[in-house]
């Protein structure tokens, strides 16, 4: 499933961009490109993806002399990847308890009905008490394929569920959801007939539809393997009722994927959910913060403390400065930035925090790496380049004592030591299909540590023992 790897290999033409040691306009455009393929490989709209290059272009050009090129890219690259996949607002979510309507739409076979019952079953497993309404009159048998699926033997749950139909779609909606409403269920389900966005009587009926049952979420359904025309069609839906969320249906086929990037930039509406099967079971949430996770591979012990700890709208920038390859120098210095962050980031990974016993320290280690050059800064080894007499020059140039350059060296190979031990057993996997990332990234957001890691450590407090002795061995 190429959107699940869409990730590696962003990371990968970045990598080679990291590897360049001169980064000149040629190094620049060949690593955008690269990016730019990939996206479109991947079935990400054009339009979208060239106001994207653009956008990066601008970023870098417009950089200040003597700025670093490669963080600029690098930079622009995450920004313009997070605005792509987080359209800034969480999709509205059910309340158990509370009525909520639900209506979703899509195009002709694109998965509504299945996804409809899908959906319901999904939270009657947390204890919701759904019914479905098929307003999908077009269709003869719809209602049948809705109330046949829990007799499926992987659906028996669903029984409980109630079936409402008549002939008027807006009529059967209304009535459907008043009657749903008075029997207190409390999470409504509206099924509609598929439309194509050339259907514009079909499109004033979904209207009329949407306005006469206020919905409190209407979710675009979307074949996975709709491809490039997915921008232009979510549009389609955007302009005619408020998509507020959307479901990627048949990721268990061979579709690219990159659609779903475009309709989440068409409907700035989040994908919630992936449909990878004809069962009903066949239905996994997406986090747009698992799928960045993953975008930013093996930064994501990183990637989940930040989650916790920072806020939403500073995220993408601290997550940016984490992501740049092994940690050097420079990291540590860019991420000092933002000691608020930083100190609950690692709180519990190596004590970078007693950098900042008091301002003073920080500022201190601060100037001496000011003081070293770009090499010594974004080297993954600068204790090799950071000499004696280096040492002696950095002391000077920053106004500190040498052994307070040697003190900082002892904390960056501390440091080092235990971050690079640490990310190795944190391998993403490389081919998996979108299930075996999802697994796997789920057991990572809920705080488990994958066994490969475990075993080496011995378990989650061994890991948490080795964090405090890593604590407390590190100190400027
Ligand atoms: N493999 C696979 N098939 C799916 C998935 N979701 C739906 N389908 C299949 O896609 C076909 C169309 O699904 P429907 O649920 O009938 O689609 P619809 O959007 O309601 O169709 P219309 O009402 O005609 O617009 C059916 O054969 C489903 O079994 C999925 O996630 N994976």
């Amino acid at each position: 499933m190429v959107l699940a790897q869409l990730g590696e290999k962003i990371s990968c033409a970045l990598q080679k961009m990291r590897n360049s040691t001169v980064v000149d306009e040629g190094v620049l455009n060949e690593c955008i490109n690269e990016i730019n393929r990939e996206l479109i490989i991947a079935d990400v709209d054009y339009q979208l993806l060239s106001n994207m290059v653009n956008r990066i272009k601008e970023a870098v050009v417009h950089r200040p002399v003597g700025h670093n090129k490669r963080i600029a890219i690098e930079q622009a690259v995450f920004k313009e990847l997070f605005k792509m996949l987080d359209p800034g607002k969480p999709s509205f979510t059910p309340e158990k308890g509370k009525t909520s309507v639900v209506i979703l739409v899509g195009l002709q076979g694109s998965g509504k009905t299945t996804t409809c019952t899908k959906y319901a079953y999904y939270y009657k497993k947390k204890g919701f008490k759904p019914a479905l309404v098929c307003a999908d009159t077009f269709r003869a048998c719809a209602l049948d394929q809705l109330s046949k699926m829990h007799k499926k033997p992987r659906s028996l749950s669903l029984e409980g569920a109630r079936f409402y139909t008549v002939i008027d779609p807006v009529e059967v909606a209304v009535e459907g959801v008043e009657l749903f409403k008075k029997e207190t269920r409390d999470l409504i389900i509206v099924d509609t007939s598929g439309r194509h966005k050339q259907d514009n009587d079909l499109f004033e009926e979904l209207r009329q539809l949407s306005e006469a049952t206020k919905p409190d979420l209407v979710i675009f359904v979307m074949d996975s393997s709709i491809g490039k025309a997915a921008f232009s069609q979510a549009r389609a839906f955007k302009q005619s009722v408020a998509v507020g969320a959307v479901i990627v249906t048949k990721m268990d086929g061979h579709a690219k994927g990159g659609g779903a990037l475009s309709a989440i930039a068409a409907t700035k509406s989040p994908v919630i959910f992936i449909g990878n099967g004809e069962r009903v079971d066949d239905f996994e949430d997406f986090d747009v913060d698992r799928f960045v996770r993953r975008l930013l591979g093996k930064y994501f012990l990183f990637m989940n403390k930040i989650h916790e700890v920072v806020p939403m709208d500073q995220q993408s920038e601290l997550l940016q400065k984490c992501s740049k390859g092994d940690l050097s120098l420079r990291m540590i210095f860019e991420l000092s930035s933002n000691m608020d962050h930083l100190i609950q980031v690692f709180s519990k990974l190596p004590k970078l925090v007693e950098l900042d016993r008091g301002k003073e320290g920080m500022a201190k280690a601060k100037a001496m790496m000011n003081s070293m050059t770009n090499e010594e800064l974004d080297s993954s080894n600068p204790v090799k380049l950071i000499n004696e007499s280096r040492k002696k020059r950095i002391a000077r140039g920053s106004g500190c004592k040498i052994h307070e350059v040697t003190k900082l060296i002892e904390m960056y190979k501390e440091l080092a030591k235990k971050y690079w031990s640490l990310m190795k057993g944190f391998k993403m996997p490389k081919k998996g299909d979108m299930n075996a990332l999802s697994r796997s990234m789920s057991a990572q957001h809920m705080g488990k540590v994958p066994p490969r890691i475990l075993r080496q450590i011995g378990s989650i407090s061994g890991l948490e023992d080795l964090m405090a002795q890593i604590g407390s061995n590190s100190r400027l």
